[in-house]
């Protein structure tokens, strides 16, 4: 058997169009969602994905600012800005790129941002609102996962047992919260995990995030099972090539022999946490603005 593929390019290209339209309809009404992106520092993968939330959220006709940073910006620098970006009102979404160089302190930085303009969903409030089912900003990766997931399996995902392999705070830990208020039953495996094969063998839906190339290998994989690859891992160079190959944290070519659908990476999961950034940025300039979102045949 020959798993489905998940294409997430597809998918996040029909979000930012679904966004596009509304975003028009905003704009007649006068208000055009704003989005700034803050990059500190010169971290050249960094500097690539912040250019391509530039470019996408234009091209979706919002307003987006990049301010670049060098990487020894005193706190109180950094924390100056997010406070004019709290205050201005043509701002509706605020992103800081992480990670932040050393010594700045993620946490302090990421308590400064106006919850109301947190398109990570990182901010305590925001964290706290999607555990008690609040509405606050949800992380981007995570929803996107989500969307994935129900454009595969369908809207009602209750029951299926999901495991999701790491606990950060950017993916691990929301993901886990969103699965559980999709009625799942979810497991949460991490570096300190006892038989993480068997765990993976009773999953339905299989959410590796952590950083590992190919970790998650073939036999390890539910017949039928849905894997949404969050990993992100470029490869060292082969001879004669610049730059190495980006694989996720699951084996593909080994599961893609055994599971009944599974993401790509590249074109998988990434591309769908930049839509749903700018599904973020136009919630929140509605929000702000005291505008209903705009229903946009889907
Ligand atoms: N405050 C903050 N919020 C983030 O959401 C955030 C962040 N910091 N820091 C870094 C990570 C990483 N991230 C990605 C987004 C899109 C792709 C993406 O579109 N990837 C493409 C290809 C990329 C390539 O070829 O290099 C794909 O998977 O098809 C990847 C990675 C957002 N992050």
């Amino acid at each position: 058997m020959t798993a489905r593929l998940i294409d997430g390019k597809a998918a996040a290209a029909a979000l930012r169009q679904r966004i596009a339209a509304q975003v028009a309809r905003v704009s007649d009404l006068g208000v055009v969602p704003g989005l700034a992106v803050v990059l500190v520092g010169e971290d050249p993968a960094s500097q690539v994905y912040v250019r391509s939330k530039e470019r996408l959220a234009r091209e979706a006709g919002m307003v987006s600012i990049a301010h670049r940073l060098p990487p020894t910006t005193p706190e109180a620098d950094l924390l100056d800005l997010i406070r004019r970006l709290n205050a201005d009102p043509a701002i509706h979404g605020i992103l800081v790129q992480l990670p932040v160089p050393k010594p700045l302190d993620e946490r302090t930085i990421i308590g400064a941002i106006d919850p109301a303009k947190d398109v990570d969903g990182l901010h305590p409030v925001n964290v706290g609102n999607l555990s008690i089912g609040g509405e606050g900003l949800l992380p981007c990766t995570p929803s996107g996962c989500m969307m994935l997931l129900r454009d595969t399996l369908g809207a009602d995902l209750s029951g299926l047992r999901a495991l999701v392999i790491g606990r950060s705070n950017l993916m691990g830990k929301p993901m886990a919260q969103l699965l559980v208020r999709a009625h799942c039953t979810v497991t949460v495996a991490h570096s300190r995990t006892r038989d993480l094969a068997d765990e993976c063998r009773r999953a339905d839906i299989l959410v590796p995030a952590v950083g590992q190339p190919r970790m998650v290998r073939g036999d390890w994989i539910k017949p039928g099972a849905t894997v949404i690859d969050v990993g992100m891992n470029r490869l060292a160079p082969e001879p004669g090539q610049e730059k190495g190959r980006l694989v996720g944290d699951v084996a593909f070519e080994e599961a893609v022999e055994v599971a009944g659908a599974i993401t790509p990476v590249p074109g998988g999961v990434g591309p769908m946490t930049i839509a749903c950034l700018l599904d973020n940025t136009l919630t929140a300039a509605c929000r702000a603005e005291g505008l209903a979102r705009p229903a946009v045949a889907a």
